[in-house]
């Protein structure tokens, strides 16, 4: 798909599972964007406030980290990474331990200011740079970035986010994996959605439901949004 060359950003938001990660990874890959994973970064103060010994229900001493962290975020989408004070940190925040946790950090509301705006930084960045970005996350399309070019909710019902969540982590998805993977992934949902609203898209913002379409389809999908948005821009 060609675009025009003023810039673009899109935000994209959905539930753990729903597939906002690889699917903006590939948009991004298409468009020739710059690609911001924001759970990433709230993966990597989980790393480095466990890497410390801070007790993650400590909001003062998590809100100090968040603000001394020295983070750096590669947002090529074909090779993205996190890096803490020069160490590659992009395996070990998807390891269980960090995933069972990160939502004690991602519900600190002084560790979410101080994201947000790093995160507005990143995608200004982008949008000069490489002329935008496909950033995603919980809050993108209503807090980080309302203001963004096209804005997107990813959906997948709980089935299809455990089945998958299930095969990336166990290989298959036969029933006891799909158990394992249930704390990981309803329960987190459940917390980061007291501070965020991903589960039902805000006014303006496309719901794409991937339930029932496989990868590929679902970034067609995306692609179909943006090009329906920016259509409709010129
Ligand atoms: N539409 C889809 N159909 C099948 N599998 C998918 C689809 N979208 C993503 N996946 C797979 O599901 C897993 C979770 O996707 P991911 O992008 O990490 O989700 P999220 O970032 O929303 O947690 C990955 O292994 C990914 O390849
Ligand atoms: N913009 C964001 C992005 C992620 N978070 C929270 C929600 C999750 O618990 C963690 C990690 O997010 P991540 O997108 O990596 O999680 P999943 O890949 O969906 O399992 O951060 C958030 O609160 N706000």
């Amino acid at each position: 798909m060609s675009r025009s060359s003023a810039p673009l950003v899109i935000a994209i938001d959905g539930p753990s599972g729903s597939g906002k990660s690889s699917v903006s990874r590939a948009v991004a890959t298409r468009l020739g964007l710059a690609f911001l994973d924001t759970g990433a970064m709230f993966r990597a103060l989980t790393w480095w406030c466990l890497e410390r010994g801070l007790d993650l229900h400590d909001e003062a001493a998590v809100a100090q980290a968040a603000r001394e962290l020295p983070l750096t975020m590669v947002t090529e989408p074909q090779a993205p990474g996190v890096a803490v004070d020069g160490t590659d940190v992009g395996a070990a925040i998807r390891e269980s331990r960090i995933s069972e946790q990160v939502s004690a950090v991602a519900t600190n509301l002084e560790v979410r200011a101080e994201l947000r705006r790093r995160q507005r930084e990143i995608i200004a960045e982008c949008r000069d740079r490489v002329g935008g970005v496909v950033a995603e996350g919980r809050d993108i399309t209503t807090v980080v970035a309302p203001d963004a070019d096209v804005r997107v909710l990813l959906y997948a019902s709980e089935e299809a986010r455990l089945r998958r969540r299930a095969k990336e982590l166990h290989g298959h998805a036969e029933a006891e994996a799909v158990a394992a993977t249930h704390a990981q992934v309803v329960h987190r949902d459940r917390k980061d959605s007291t501070v965020s609203s991903f589960m039902e898209a805000a006014e303006g913002v496309t719901t794409v439901d991937t339930s029932d379409l496989d990868f590929e389809q679902s970034v067609e999908a995306v692609l179909e949004v943006v090009a329906a948005t920016v259509g409709t821009r010129a």
